[in-house]
């Protein structure tokens, strides 16, 4: 059988064969980059699928740091937010959320902080790293990045932080870029952080006693059961403190509800000034708090007690009103060994919660203004 000649120049056929298989070669690269970009976004996806599940701030701030840098192949993510009132500081403070655990979680109360680092409230800016205007951004670091995107929070028309990426790649974030990716995963965390700070705020405000501003009782009770159970594990003892203002009608009688409301609010933040972050106070009725003080032995509750007893009653309370009121306030106290109260924790925290109000009956009854044992 005899071949067909080739039309083509057998040169032609080499340099076609060539083209073509560059061709697939190129093909093949944009495959692989399709299905690379597939896979991020699908990452990302995942990402803030997970940030608008979260419920707790711990678990959003922990979810940003450790998976974003992730998805992202970022070296440094860090989050600064504003709170000029210093609510967020107070609540998290009160729920016992360390911030040392985050290091790159800022809270800033002055925006003036920021003003060094002329950052844009509406847009991302995206570039060079450059040390006058993002060292305090990346300090948390111990490296500094090579390009950096500042990533602008905002909630109903406000700014409520900035989120910082940081590469060590220079070329990754430019000023040139389109910034819509970015702009997304800025409005989805901003969303995910109203959503847990929401969450937060109605836990905290059904926890808490709205004229002192203290614990109310039903956390007080809680937080009890689980002290309790820690002391055990930890084989620590606890102190618990009935404390009960002393002849607190006469201050109504003769300051008025309002005159009342205000020695409440003082003496609560007295006694508050007088133990650690680790114990609890809450108010329980009334004129009642009840303080847990968390692996303390009896000398050293005792102190405590004391130094609250004369805290109150060596300075007059100033009212609202301009006037003052002194006071002074009766404690009860008992401690909670967990080697010998053994029982169901519900029934030791009731027996616990007991004592300290037989010790404060016996205060009173021995005239008021000092701590009593039992
Ligand atoms: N201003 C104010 N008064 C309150 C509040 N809750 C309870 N009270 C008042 O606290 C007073 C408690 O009085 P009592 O239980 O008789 O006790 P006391 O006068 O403190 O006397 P002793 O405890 O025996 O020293 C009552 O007059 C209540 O009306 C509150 O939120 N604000």
């Amino acid at each position: 059988m005899k071949s067909v000649p080739s039309p083509y120049p057998e040169f032609e056929i080499a340099e076609l064969q060539r083209e073509n298989q560059t061709l697939r070669q190129q093909l093949q690269q944009i495959l692989e980059q399709a299905h690379r970009n597939q896979n991020i976004m699908e990452r990302h996806q995942r990402f803030e699928l997970d940030a608008i599940a979260c419920t707790k701030f711990e678990e959003l701030i922990a979810h940003i740091f450790s998976a974003l840098a992730q998805t992202s192949e970022l070296e440094m993510v860090t989050l600064m937010l504003l709170d000029p009132r210093q609510e967020l500081a107070a609540m998290l403070a009160d729920q016992r959320v360390e911030l040392q655990a985050y290091p790159h979680l800022k809270l800033i109360a002055n925006q003036r902080e920021l003003a060094s680092s002329d950052l844009s409230a509406h847009k991302p800016v995206l570039g060079p790293y450059m040390s006058t205007r993002h060292d305090h951004l990346f300090r948390s670091w111990t490296v500094r990045p090579r390009s950096v995107a500042v990533i602008p929070l905002r909630r109903q028309q406000k700014l409520i932080g900035f989120l910082n990426l940081g590469s060590q790649h220079a070329e990754r974030f430019q000023r040139s870029m389109a910034t819509d990716f970015i702009e997304r995963l800025g409005s989805v965390i901003a969303i995910a952080l109203e959503n847990v700070l929401n969450n937060e705020k109605l836990v905290y405000i059904g926890l808490t006693d709205p004229l002192t501003k203290i614990s109310n009782r039903r956390y007080v009770e809680q937080r009890m059961l689980e002290e309790i159970n820690r002391a055990r594990r930890q084989q620590y003892s606890i102190a618990c403190m009935f404390l009960d203002i002393d002849f607190f009608k006469r201050i109504n009688d003769q300051f008025g509800h309002q005159g009342g409301d205000d020695v409440l609010c003082e003496v609560a933040a007295r006694i508050k000034a007088e133990l650690r972050l680790s114990d609890t106070l809450g108010r329980f009725g009334g004129e009642e708090f009840v303080a847990l003080l968390i692996n303390t032995r009896l000398e050293d509750a005792l102190q405590v007690a004391e130094r609250i007893r004369r805290s109150i009653a060596g300075a007059a309370c100033r009212l609202s009103d301009g006037s003052r009121c002194q006071t002074s306030i009766s404690i009860g106290l008992t401690i909670m060994d967990p080697l010998l109260h053994r029982g169901e924790v519900g029934t030791v925290a009731r027996e616990m919660l007991s004592r300290a109000d037989q010790a404060l009956y016996g205060a009173k009854h021995h005239g008021r203004n000092q701590v009593c044992y039992q």
